[in-house]
């Protein structure tokens, strides 16, 4: 196990004229053993900052350490990392226990060696029961452990993942992010894990890396992202609905952009922001009123049993004074 830092981390693809820069200096210390959720936008760099630290890429500028170890030029298989990748990446005809084993067999680990460490990963991952399997006779979510058994008995000092759950459905989504809590609290292996999805940041990150355009917006644990977002751009980001963000809120000064949560506004009788309705969603065990405050959109959720307003209506909110966040409305900064 190791820490691992990135230092003023560049990335330019292309040369000459053609030069694309993809990230623009990021700054991160990831200590011994912990979870990182990388989130952002499609396009905003996630994938390639990984892929820099499995040494896939080439870094423009910059360095990342593993522990002491400055990795910029060394090759992956020198990294002392493991990945696990979004397709799985199984040899077809190759059964589970094969797999997993393939990348230690290469390193010429002993054979009783090998076979110890696979029955360990199978037995933490619960797939004692399919080692004679091949991947086509698996489950997506079964597949998906076997990737990631294949990462395990390599007893790295890195984990990075790649959108590992994007290809499976809802709920083997939401089961395999607690079995990926559940390996880190018992194996402890720093982590580094790319997705576009803020919910699956939300719950598996220690502490998460929000990206924009090859930018780190913010590093923080998933309550100081959710309760002081840095600026616009993560307060809408992470959340849903999102944050609502105005320009011209009642009582605002001018240059600020307002922000308020839509579970942080409470219905009043009268005084507040007069919200025009104009849809009103229903969402199991709350509703989302969407409506507008002068000419600014404002999305209101409302608890389970409290009267719900129609479209046409006019209700009064008032936000919660402590929830109020103010972003400066050129640069979109927290201020
Ligand atoms: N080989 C390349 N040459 C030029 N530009 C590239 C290359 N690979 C990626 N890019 C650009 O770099 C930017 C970052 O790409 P990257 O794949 O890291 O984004 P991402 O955040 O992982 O997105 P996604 O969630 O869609 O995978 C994008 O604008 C992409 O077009």
């Amino acid at each position: 196990m190791a820490s691992l830092t990135l230092t003023n981390v560049v990335k330019h693809y292309g040369s000459g004229k053609q030069i694309v820069p993809v990230i623009h200096g990021v700054n991160a210390e990831i200590r011994d053993g912990e979870f990182i959720v990388i989130v952002g936008p499609s396009g905003c760099g996630k994938s390639t900052l990984l892929r820099m630290v499995a040494g896939l890429e080439e870094i423009t500028g910059g360095t990342i350490a593993i522990g002491e170890r400055v990795v910029n030029n060394l090759e992956p298989a020198r990294r002392d990392i493991a990945m696990v990748f979004q397709n799985y990446a199984l040899y077809p005809h190759m059964s589970v226990f094969d797999n997993m084993a393939y990348g230690l067999k290469i390193a010429k680990v002993a054979k009783d060696e090998i076979k110890a460490r696979v029955d360990k990963a199978a037995k933490i991952l619960e797939l004692g029961h399919l080692l004679e399997r091949k991947p086509r006779q698996l489950s997506g979510g079964q597949r998906q452990r076997v990737a990631m058994g294949r990462a395990i008995v390599r007893q790295p000092q890195v984990f990075l993942f790649d959108e590992p759950l994007s290809n499976l459905d809802a709920k083997l989504r939401a089961q395999t992010r607690i079995e990926i809590q559940k390996l880190h609290r018992e194996l402890g292996i720093t982590s580094l894990f790319v997705t576009h999805d803020q919910v699956e940041a939300m719950t598996l990150a220690q502490r998460m890396i929000v990206m924009n355009a090859g930018n780190m917006e913010q590093f923080g644990t998933p309550e100081e992202v959710y309760h002081t977002p840095a600026s616009t751009f993560v307060a809408s980001f992470i959340g849903s609905p999102p944050m609502n963000l105005l320009n011209h809120a009642p009582g605002a000064q001018t240059g600020t952009t307002l922000g308020i949560r839509p579970e942080h506004l409470d219905i009043t009788a009268d005084g507040g922001w007069a919200v025009q309705v104009e849809t009103v969603e229903l969402l199991g065990a709350e509703r989302l009123v969407y409506g507008r405050v002068g000419d600014e959109q404002l999305i209101v959720r409302i608890e389970e049993g409290a009267p719900a307003p129609q479209p046409g209506d006019t209700i009064h909110v008032t936000p919660r004074a402590h929830r109020l966040h103010t972003f400066d409305a050129g640069t979109g900064k927290r201020l």
